[in-house]
């Protein structure tokens, strides 16, 4: 495995020497003989928008689950604002203010638009939760109050529908007028958005976006670009997964770039789009664009670089 030299060079990040929000360190996954990623350590400060790139099967998602908790590392640890967070399972995760949308997209066919976004916001309910420490009286208060909601939720789940429709009114034109509709007559572009703001649903403090455009046309890609430059813009500490690599360069502080389950090069965007370990990597594997068939708008890497 190649070591490009942007490896080695101290990440530029806005606030490097303030504490992380997400660490990583030594992270490997292994699938029987396979290791998928490969004691991989990568950090993230506030605010910043950090992209993970990597020819197909580099582990890219694989390093997702770990993070979110939808899998656990054979070794390695994850600390998410200051606190060690390895092996907590995704909800907690969730709690504690971590989301993420998947690559192929995930929303619940039956429910409605808003409903969908709703349930990003349920971690957040307070006047609904079961009193701690009462595990027994757990359901039958959330009975109780299911049937006859006192005031307090009632309050609560319009504000909760009042924040989702603002969330949802982020997509414009493209998800506010179909707020009632079941997610499963959406388009598929319409799906990623409705996953998208169910993430942003849960108030998160890191997002994690596992291939935000895959499936979507030129126009439908630049107004995704658009709407991931303004949650940035807001302060969120955005993990982006993408293979259209001229949205990477854009959008990026920082590009991580993973083969083989390891980290191959790290750095300014500039930087790592030219280096050679990278376009080897790249063209190794028959170049990003060629090799998956959603990224009709992906850059196929040059001799030259990458992103041109
Ligand atoms: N649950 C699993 N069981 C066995 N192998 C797995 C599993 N999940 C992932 N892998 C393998 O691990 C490697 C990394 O997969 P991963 O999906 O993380 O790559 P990726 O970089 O996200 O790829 P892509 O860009 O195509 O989405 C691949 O070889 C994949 O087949």
């Amino acid at each position: 495995m190649t070591t490009a030299s942007t490896t080695s060079t101290p990440t530029s990040t806005p606030s490097a020497s303030v504490a992380p929000l997400l660490s990583i360190a030594g992270l490997v996954r292994r699938f029987g003989g396979l290791t998928a990623v490969n004691g991989l350590s990568l950090s993230l400060a506030d605010g910043e928008l950090v992209s993970v790139i990597g020819p197909n099967g580099a582990g890219k998602t694989t390093l997702f689950n770990l993070i979110t908790g939808l899998d656990t590392p054979d070794v390695g640890s994850v600390a998410f604002a200051g606190q060690d967070v390895t092996g907590f399972a995704a909800e907690r995760l969730a709690g504690l203010g971590l989301a993420r949308t998947f690559q192929h997209g995930r929303v619940f066919g039956n429910l409605s638009v808003l409903d969908n976004v709703l349930v990003g916001a349920h971690t957040r309910l307070r006047a609904v939760r079961p009193p701690l420490g009462l595990p027994l009286l757990g359901p039958l208060a959330e009975l109780g109050l299911a049937l006859l909601p006192p005031a307090a939720v009632r309050a609560e789940e319009e504000r909760l529908r009042a924040e989702a429709t603002e969330i949802i009114a982020l997509f414009g034109d493209r998800l506010t007028p179909r707020l009632d509709k079941p997610a499963h007559s959406l388009s598929y572009a319409n799906r990623r958005r409705v996953e998208i703001a169910r993430a942003l649903a849960l108030k998160p403090r890191l997002l994690l976006l596992d291939e935000p455009t895959a499936g979507m046309n030129p126009t439908e890609t630049a107004e995704m670009l658009e709407i991931i430059r303004g949650l940035k813009g807001r302060g969120l500490t955005i993990l982006l997964i993408e293979h259209k690599l001229d949205l990477v360069m854009q959008l990026s502080d920082r590009v991580v770039v993973m083969d083989h389950g390891a980290r191959i090069a790290e750095g300014l965007p500039s930087a790592v789009a030219t280096d050679p370990a990278v376009i080897e990597a790249y063209l190794g594997h028959k170049a990003v664009g060629a090799a998956n068939q959603d990224d009709a708008a992906a850059v196929v890497p040059t001799k030259r670089g990458i992103g041109e």
